[in-house]
């Protein structure tokens, strides 16, 4: 697909937000990501997930030019993005949210206005009123929460069509947690933003997302919709007599497999029938990522939707 092809379209759902094709970072210690590909479609919200140190923020560097590749290649709505013309498109939130700390709450969306040349103001305004947080006190005095609030209000005022947020909801309590992920995905779907969230909280991720790509050791593990991504699994439980892995379970791809007793629980891709004798139960999502984080050398899964074709990538 070409430039042209994916911004021109008339319909905007039917775009690619992000497109990476064997995308790896090398520090010096060794790989930070490698043969990253996949392609994540416009309006989605997207849950990144991995364990500590699995390269979630070095792909979201990636993606916002703070982070050089080492290879591959990476687009945003068909824009190379490292072309000028990808930045206007994204907004970034990272970790530690950097603000001017003696500007005031109203200093800093002023700030935003002269950055950002398609500034929202009566959005950011809304977004930080519905805090309460006073315009006019310093970034400095508010707290965490408050700041978190203030850098949602900068990045959405920017009306991105992809907004990045690494960790947005860290340091906040579960009630502002709670109203930011509403407000978030408020205002996503009014304006059928992207958003690429990374997230250790599984539940937050089971609630506000639809869309999800799993990074283990650098590599992505599972990438696409939520809704293909788990049916595509099977909870299974049943008689293992010497503890090991029954002859039936050969056929499926075993994610995790844990026995007790004379009896076996699995997690598991079927790949045809399932023995008859087996108790069998859809699990949920975060049932779904733990086996996938806690077996990061299962055959990587990536629904149609996500899959960078001939890249011997299995589909769900
Ligand atoms: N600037 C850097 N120099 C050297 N190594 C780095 C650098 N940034 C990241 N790394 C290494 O790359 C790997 C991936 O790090 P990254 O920060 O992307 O992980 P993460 O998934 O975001 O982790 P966390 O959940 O802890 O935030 C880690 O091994 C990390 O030590």
């Amino acid at each position: 697909m070409t430039p042209a092809d994916n911004t021109e379209a008339g319909d905007p759902s039917s775009a690619t937000a992000l497109e990476a094709r064997g995308l790896g970072k090398r520090y010096r210690r060794g790989w930070a990501l490698r043969d990253c590909s996949f392609r994540l479609p416009a309006g989605r919200i997207c849950g990144l997930v991995g364990p500590n140190g699995a390269g979630k923020s070095t792909l979201l560097g990636l993606a916002t030019r703070l982070v050089t590749p080492t290879e591959g290649e990476l687009r945003v709505f068909g824009v190379p993005v490292e072309d000028p013309a990808a930045m206007p498109r994204y907004a970034f939130l990272s970790q530690d949210k950097p603000l001017f700390k003696r500007f005031t709450v109203a200093e800093t969306l002023r700030m935003g206005a002269e950055l950002n040349p398609g500034w929202d103001m009566a959005a950011a305004e809304r977004i930080v009123r519905a805090g309460p947080v006073p315009m006019d006190a310093k970034v400095g005095t508010l707290s965490g929460g408050q700041r978190t609030r203030v850098a949602f209000a900068l990045a959405f005022g920017k009306r991105p069509d992809l907004l990045l947020l690494d960790e947005p909801m860290a340091d906040l309590d579960p009630l502002a947690r709670d109203e930011m992920s509403s407000l978030l995905l408020s205002e996503a779907v009014e304006r059928g933003t992207t958003v690429v969230m990374s997230s250790h909280v599984l539940a937050e991720l089971e609630d506000m997302c639809d869309y999800l790509l799993v990074i283990a050791d650098g590599r992505i593990r599972m990438a696409g919709d939520t809704d293909e991504l788990v049916p595509a699994h099977a909870l299974v439980t049943g008689l293992a007599p010497d503890g090991k892995p029954p002859a039936d379970l050969t056929p499926h791809t075993v994610v995790e497999f844990r026995a007790s007793g004379r009896q076996f629980r699995a997690l598991l891709r079927p790949h045809g029938p399932l023995a008859p004798d087996w108790e069998v139960s859809e699990p949920s999502l975060e049932e779904v990522l733990l086996a996938h984080l806690r077996s990061p050398g299962t055959e990587p899964l990536f629904t149609r939707a996500a899959r960078i074709e001939d890249e011997g990538i299995h589909a769900a």
